[in-house]
């Protein structure tokens, strides 16, 4: 009878769980999206800009998406050093969003390298990713189709069969965040039968 009673139990409770990597170079906005993520979508309202520094290791935020489904974002360090950490995480992951400075004409190069290593790894193959060309807000960020030309085109051989987008966003002011996280939502659950959900 317990046993049964707590099964039931668990099968209501159990949630799906989805685990979406935020990755970028350092200085990209990653962990100004985490925390916008968690003001859209919570209750509670994120930290502050001002008060966010420099990542080492990681920062977590689990959102409920639906009453039986959450989506995990793991934010990683961009740092040099800390890229190479980022293949750990990606055998267990299910979708991805590739934040970029796009006021960072001068880092592009090593930002596309840091992308295309992300999407020749074996365990990346065929996980959703969303290119997010950040801080749009600013007058000097390069606007998406430039960003495309420069970036996305040179990277789209890479992509393979996945499932990838491209969207301009303001991670401080938030324009576009929704969209983004709902973009990537729709396309996990497209891929669930590739790479099926954890229930916890
Ligand atoms: N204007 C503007 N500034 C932004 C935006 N997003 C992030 N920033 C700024 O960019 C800087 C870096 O932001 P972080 O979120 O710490 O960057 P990160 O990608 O997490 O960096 P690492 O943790 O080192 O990998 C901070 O000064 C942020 O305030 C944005 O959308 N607009
Ligand atoms: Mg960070």
């Amino acid at each position: 009878m317990y046993t049964l009673l707590s099964g039931l139990y668990k099968h209501v409770t159990q949630k799906e769980e989805f685990y979406i990597l935020i990755l970028g170079l350092d200085n990209a906005g990653k962990t100004t999206l985490l925390e916008k993520i968690k003001t859209l979508f919570t209750g509670t309202p994120g930290m502050p800009p001002e008060k966010i520094a420099p990542t080492v290791g990681l920062n977590i935020a689990k959102i409920p998406i639906t009453s039986t489904a959450r989506l995990n974002f793991w934010d990683l360090g961009g740092q040099r050093e800390m890229r190479s950490l980022w293949p750990q995480y990606y055998d267990e992951c299910h979708g991805i969003v590739f934040v970029i400075d796009s006021c960072d004409e001068e880092r592009l190069d090593e930002c596309r390298a840091a992308a295309d290593s992300l999407l020749t790894s074996d365990l990346t193959l065929n996980v959703p990713l969303i290119l997010l060309a950040n801080k749009q807000d600013l007058p000097t960020a390069l606007p998406p189709h430039e960003l495309k030309e420069r970036f996305v085109n040179r990277i789209a051989e890479r992509m393979g069969a996945r499932e990838s987008g491209v969207m301009a966003v303001s991670a401080i002011e938030g324009t576009g965040v929704k969209d983004a996280i709902d973009w990537i939502w729709t396309r996990v659950q497209r891929n669930r039968s590739a790479r099926p959900p954890m229930y916890r």
